[in-house]
């Protein structure tokens, strides 16, 4: 996919902001931190055109944007508002009031377990799921068999940065679009 070379650039500029933490939050992790890209008011709005730009691209029809807990939900909520679609949140069972549906899913050690508020969703929503990373790939996973089960229409995934390494995309049917603005080893 190509969005042109200011949209390369302005990639270039995100990429310079993005910290990495060696050993956190456990030795051995190399952890990428998205809080470190927008700590500045500059960096908020290149990010927010960013993504803005990469929906509009990719996903034309998107009627509502998913976000995760809880990275995801600094990104679902500023796209939605500017885009003026739906806002609809996933979170970890028990957060969320009224009804709920909800996706039970296997981790390395136990189980998990996703939910989404029942009344927020309608059959074949237009939906694309929002976080700020891809690693093992379970979160998105889990993410769009819940929205599946909903009844909702996922047109896919968008991610600010992927971990190559981990080939999160192989725990991702591969019906489903996943798009990732920067990818590290
Ligand atoms: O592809 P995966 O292996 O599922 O990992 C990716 C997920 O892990 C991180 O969230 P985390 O669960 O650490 O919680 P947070 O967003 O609340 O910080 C990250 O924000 C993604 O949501
Ligand atoms: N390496 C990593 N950095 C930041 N967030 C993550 N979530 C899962 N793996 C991660
Ligand atoms: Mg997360």
């Amino acid at each position: 996919m190509t969005m042109g070379t200011e949209y390369e650039k302005k990639i270039a500029e995100l990429v310079k902001k993005i910290k990495n933490f060696p050993n956190f939050p456990k030795q051995g992790i190399l952890f990428w931190d998205i809080f470190s890209a927008i700590s500045d008011g500059a960096a908020c709005k290149l990010l927010q055109g960013l993504l803005i730009e990469t929906i509009r691209y990719k996903y034309p029809d998107v009627e509502a944007v998913v976000g995760l807990e809880s990275r995801g939900f600094l990104f679902s909520f500023s796209i939605a508002a500017e885009m003026g679609i739906g806002c609809l949140p996933v979170r970890k069972k028990g957060k969320l009031p009224g009804e709920v549906i909800s996706y039970k899913y296997d981790l390395e050690y136990g189980s998990d377990t996703l939910e989404i508020q029942k009344n927020s969703m309608k059959p074949g929503l237009k939906c694309v799921i929002i976080d700020d990373l891809i690693a093992t790939g379970g979160s998105l996973n889990a993410a769009i068999q819940l929205l599946q089960n909903s009844g909702a229409e996922v047109l896919g995934c968008l991610v600010i940065i992927e971990l190559e390494s981990l080939n999160g995309r192989k725990n991702i049917p591969k019906n489903i679009p996943v798009h990732s603005m920067i990818k590290y080893d």
